[in-house]
């Protein structure tokens, strides 16, 4: 992450065009303002339109603006986005979900530095740095033919790369506590907080799949739920949803275990498990995933004596 805050110190002050490539809840938007603010146009506007889902007629209207009348229901003139975040910065998030007809409308005006509200003969300027972002590598919605490649090189002049939460070894306990101590001192609660192993395990384990925004709302439900005066936290206090979902994984764990072949455990491994278990044959088999009559046929090709492992 160090390397890509050096890089946006670089890309801030230039006028190209960012495109941010990363999952969900990631941070893009973040990354994007924070592009903005580091720019000579951090006086203007940061605006963001989120691409998904919008039909051809709202992404232009939303884009360019309309004039009155020029389709029902639009009863004033609006300008677009395009126009409102002039000396600013447009951010357009999922932007690979806007169809070819409007790809190729804000091509042209990319390139021509105008464009037409819907309903207008007349031309407008603008001067509006856009940053782009979706989930999908730009240069792979080419390669899909869902994005064109002519607006790929407009859009796509400096690639930036957010990794998933679950890359981030370093930010997760750091995001963690920094999240927990916002929500905590927003409800007057004590700010420092003794995580329990389990839960710093937990934490470092679990895959994030909602990335920074998941892992804001635990820490919102988790401050929530901590009593005034308590001062450490343990893996209990997780919603409900996460530690069912954890239970799931180490049953489905469990259950790989219980498929594993007797000859991939090794006479260490068992003596290990053996030993662990104070010699207790029937959770040695249990923990290792093979019936008890397997574990006796290994001990005894093994030739481990039980009596010396008890
Ligand atoms: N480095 C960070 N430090 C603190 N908060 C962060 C950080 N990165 C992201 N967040 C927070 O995580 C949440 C999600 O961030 P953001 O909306 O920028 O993600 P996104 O990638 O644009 O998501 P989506 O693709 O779903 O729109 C926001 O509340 C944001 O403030």
């Amino acid at each position: 992450m160090e390397a890509l805050f050096e890089r946006i110190q670089c890309v801030a002050p230039t006028e190209s065009s960012v495109y941010i490539n990363g999952e969900t809840g990631t941070g893009k938007e973040l990354l994007a303002n924070a592009i903005h603010q580091l720019s000579p146009r951090k006086d203007g506007p940061f605006i963001a339109l989120n691409c998904a889902n919008l039909t051809d007629d709202l992404a232009e209207s939303q884009l360019f603006g309309h004039t009155k009348g020029s389709f029902t229901g639009a009863t004033k003139d609006q300008p677009g986005f395009l126009s409102q975040a002039d000396k600013g910065t447009l951010f357009l998030d999922e932007v690979v979900d806007l169809s070819p007809r409007v790809q190729s409308k804000l091509l042209r005006a990319l390139q021509e530095q105008t464009f037409q509200p819907l309903g207008s003969t007349q031309s407008q300027t603008f001067d509006t740095r856009v940053i782009s972002a979706a989930a999908t590598p730009l240069r792979q919605a080419v390669a899909e033919g869902q994005f064109r490649e002519d607006l790929f090189y407009r859009l796509n002049v400096i690639p930036l790369k957010l990794p998933p939460l679950r890359e981030r070894h370093h930010d997760k306990p750091l995001l963690f506590r920094h999240f927990l101590s916002h929500y905590s001192a927003q409800q007057r609660k004590p700010r420092e907080w003794l995580l329990s192993q389990a839960l710093t395990d937990w934490i470092n384990s679990y895959p994030w799949p909602g990335n920074i925004r998941e892992l804001q709302n635990v820490c919102a439900f988790v401050s929530s739920c901590i009593p005034a005066h308590q001062l450490s936290i343990d893996k209990t206090m997780l919603p409900e949803d996460i530690l069912m979902g954890d239970q799931r994984i180490a049953a489905n764990r469990q259950a790989s275990i219980g498929c594993r072949r007797p000859a991939d455990i090794t006479r260490d491994e068992l003596l290990a498990v053996l030993q662990r278990n104070n010699g207790n044959k029937a959770q040695t088999a249990r923990q290792l995933g093979i019936s008890r009559m397997t574990l006796y046929r290994l001990l005894q090709q093994m030739e481990i004596d039980t009596e010396m492992t008890a």
